[in-house]
């Protein structure tokens, strides 16, 4: 006879280790994410016009024949987690009543899908790239450091920001950028939201605003719009706007050109508390000409654990380790942007979600 032990200890433990295992190999999905993306898998079933077995996708991406089973492999983990979804065709091999698996494109992978208006494949090229990963190796002794180090800077001996603006073959800036820009594409969605924000307004500068993805949208919707899009020289030294959109170089920590209202999207989230109360001083600065009527507005996450579900929490969480072991920056509960828009000495502000994920602010005098 076999000794089973307390079966609710037992459970219990098989569930911890369940727990434990999956977050030990949480990594497996996404560099298989990024081994789809890489591939191309999502291009070619796109281009193909319907689902694609696997000896389909293996010739149109040119797989060596090893490589097939390889990928159904691939596959079965991307199906699971909801990047293809499997249909099931009669066979074409003349076997009578045969049926093959064919795979087709998901909402998730259809983001991946290359040339279209909205593509979101070099966020996970850049959010996995070696630079983005390598720094964890270093974290127990980052832990035992000065506290200002970023652990990239602990791991690399120098900052993310440097690592970006230093010209290597690999383009890393260009990367960077990309990313950007391709996540502030899917602002285009959101500005039919909140257009109400924009409206009478005569002149805006977005601020850390990259290569001015989102204020091209947002000069497409309101033409009139006098549009400075601000960022460090190197970044917009070779870009070109128009007659209502220029591109200025300069330090935000400096000073800030002046406007009716400032746009801060996806910028505070890279400063502390300290920085970012400066950068906000600067902002107000700038709209001051306009006296109260001047507005800035951030567009950057609000954690709500309460509020949120445990997938959009879990994002949230995981953005606040990127921020802070990158560059020191943080991810901040609706309480903290409160408590930093009343320090840098504004006196009243509105939040809405927008882009499923994110929350805009508008922030006055
Ligand atoms: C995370 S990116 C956001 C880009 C853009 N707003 C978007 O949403 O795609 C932060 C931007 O801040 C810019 N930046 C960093 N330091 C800056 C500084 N001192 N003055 C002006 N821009 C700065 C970076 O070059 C980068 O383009």
């Amino acid at each position: 006879m076999v000794f089973c032990g307390n079966s609710t200890e037992e459970s219990e433990l098989h569930h911890a280790q369940i727990h434990l295992y999956k977050h030990v190999y949480n990594f497996v999905s996404s560099m298989a994410l990024k081994s789809a993306m890489e591939l191309g898998i999502a291009d070619v079933i796109h281009s193909h016009g319907k689902p694609m077995t696997i000896s389909e996708l293996s010739s149109a991406l040119k797989l060596h024949p090893s490589k097939v089973s390889v990928l159904q492999r691939f596959l079965r983990l991307l199906t699971h987690n909801g990047f293809f979804a499997k249909t099931i065709l009669p066979s074409k091999n003349g076997v009578e009543g045969g049926e093959e698996i064919a795979y087709a494109l998901t909402p998730p992978s259809k983001l991946l899908i290359r040339n279209k208006s909205i593509c979101l494949a070099p966020i996970v090229k850049g959010a996995l790239h070696s630079s983005s990963l390598d720094m964890w190796h270093s974290s127990k002794k980052w832990f035992s450091e000065d506290k200002e180090l970023t652990l990239y800077e602990s791991a690399t001996g120098e900052s993310f920001w440097d690592f970006l603006n230093k010209t290597t073959e690999s383009d890393t800036l260009g990367m960077f950028q990309d990313a950007m820009a391709a996540d502030s594409k899917v602002f285009k969605l959101a500005l039919e939201e909140c257009k109400h924000v924009f409206e009478g307004l005569g002149s805006l500068v977005d601020v850390g605003g990259g290569t001015g993805v989102v204020t091209r949208l947002i000069s497409e919707t309101f033409p009139h719009l006098k549009c400075t899009v601000f960022d460090q020289p190197q970044v917009v030294a070779n870009l070109t706007g128009n007659e209502n959109l220029n591109f200025v170089g300069g330090d935000m920590f400096k000073s800030i050109p002046s406007a009716d209202a400032v746009l801060l999207k996806w910028v505070l989230r890279d400063w502390n508390d300290e920085l970012s109360v400066k950068i906000l001083k600067n902002c107000k600065e700038a709209i001051s000409g306009k006296g109260k009527e001047g507005k800035v507005i951030i567009i950057d996450i609000a954690i709500d654990e309460v509020g949120d579900d445990r997938e959009m929490t879990e994002l949230k969480l995981d953005y606040d380790l990127v921020m802070l072991t990158m560059f020191n920056g943080k991810e901040r509960e609706k309480k903290e942007w409160e408590k930093l828009i009343y320090e840098a000495g504004f006196s009243n502000y509105k939040i809405i979600p927008i882009c499923g994920f994110k929350s805009l602010i508008e922030v006055y005098p």
